[in-house]
């Protein structure tokens, strides 16, 4: 039986949740629930905190679990990333007040605040800066107004929670992160399933279906705007002129292809969502 830790609370818990469920495996129905066996699927879910996961699941307790980037390597475990999911975006930045720094250099002797000191120690070490790192819990934003730190390294998204605390961003990038799949080895049985069901769901949601009437000279031209995956699937009309033509595109991209077709002389272009997908 695959054992899965999935977060119980913050940021990623809800969508992580959601996305097992389209996945088709059991999910929890009460928040205080914290194993839920699926029989049927043959795993067993662990409902843990998000900076827990990647400890359980490097000590080889649990096989796999769902967490954000940044806090596996904060946690120095020994999990590795075994895929990266299309949820929980966010960029690790060092930020100051306005004007006060410009570039990493400028931290060498003052305090960084973070909740994440592991991560931003080994940045530090690997750049050659040497400041004092003060472990916070969460609301790192306040340390440097409260005057326990000068400076801090915080997960940002919007930006919005830095600037109301009057600070700005500087250096460069300490992480691109967002939620991944853990593993603590990648031959866990068991494992190769679950994987392909999560990049179905990820598929689904990615993609759109269009469908559309072409005239069969243009099949050519049309194949170049929506090339598809393989290739798309063009079936006979009963005016033989015509075709049919079905295809997977970018959800991001439907309009503008949708225009694109049209102006070649499509018809009839009609767009279904994809609920499920194994690819
Ligand atoms: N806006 C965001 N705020 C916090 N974490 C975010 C955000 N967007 C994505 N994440 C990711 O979520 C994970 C943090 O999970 P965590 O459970 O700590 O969330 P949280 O919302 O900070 O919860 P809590 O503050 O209750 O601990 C990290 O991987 C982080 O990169
Ligand atoms: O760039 P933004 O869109 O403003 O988002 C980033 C903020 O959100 C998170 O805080 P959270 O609400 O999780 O509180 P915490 O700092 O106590 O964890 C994170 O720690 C930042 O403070
Ligand atoms: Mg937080």
């Amino acid at each position: 039986m695959l054992r899965i830790a999935v977060p119980n609370k913050g940021t990623l818990s809800e969508t992580a949740t959601a996305m097992l469920h389209e996945a088709g495996y059991a999910t929890r129905r009460d928040p205080k629930e914290l194993i839920v066996s699926d029989p049927r699927n043959d795993v067993e879910f662990f409902y843990l905190r998000p900076r827990d996961i990647a400890t359980y699941v490097g000590s080889g307790a649990l096989d796999v679990g769902i967490t954000g980037r940044d806090l596996l390597l904060d946690s120095h475990s020994a999990a590795t990333e075994i895929d990266s999911l299309d949820f929980g975006g966010s960029t690790f930045r060092f930020a100051g007040p306005i004007g006060r720094f410009q570039t990493l250099q400028d931290l060498e002797g003052v305090r960084v605040a973070t909740s994440y000191d592991a991560l931003v120690r080994d940045f530090l070490a690997a750049e050659g800066v040497t400041a004092t790192v003060v472990r916070l819990d969460g609301a790192v934003e306040s340390a440097v107004r409260l005057g326990v730190a000068d400076a801090v390294a915080d997960v940002v998204e919007t930006g919005s929670t830095l600037r109301k605390q009057g600070l700005e961003i500087f250096g460069p990038v300490i992480l691109e992160s967002n939620a991944v799949l853990i593993a603590s080895r990648d031959d866990v049985p068991g494992l190769e399933t679950l994987r392909r069901r999560i990049q179905g769901v990820m598929v689904a949601h990615q993609y759109v279906l269009i469908d559309y009437d072409l005239p069969a000279e243009l099949v050519d031209r049309a194949s170049a705007i929506t090339p598809g995956l393989e290739s798309p699937t063009v079936s006979p009309l009963r005016d033989t002129g015509w075709v049919a033509v079905r295809v997977m595109v970018p959800r991001g991209d439907m309009n503008h292809v949708m225009d694109e077709l049209y102006a070649l002389g499509a018809r009839a272009i009609l767009v279904s969502a994809i609920h499920a997908a194994r690819i």
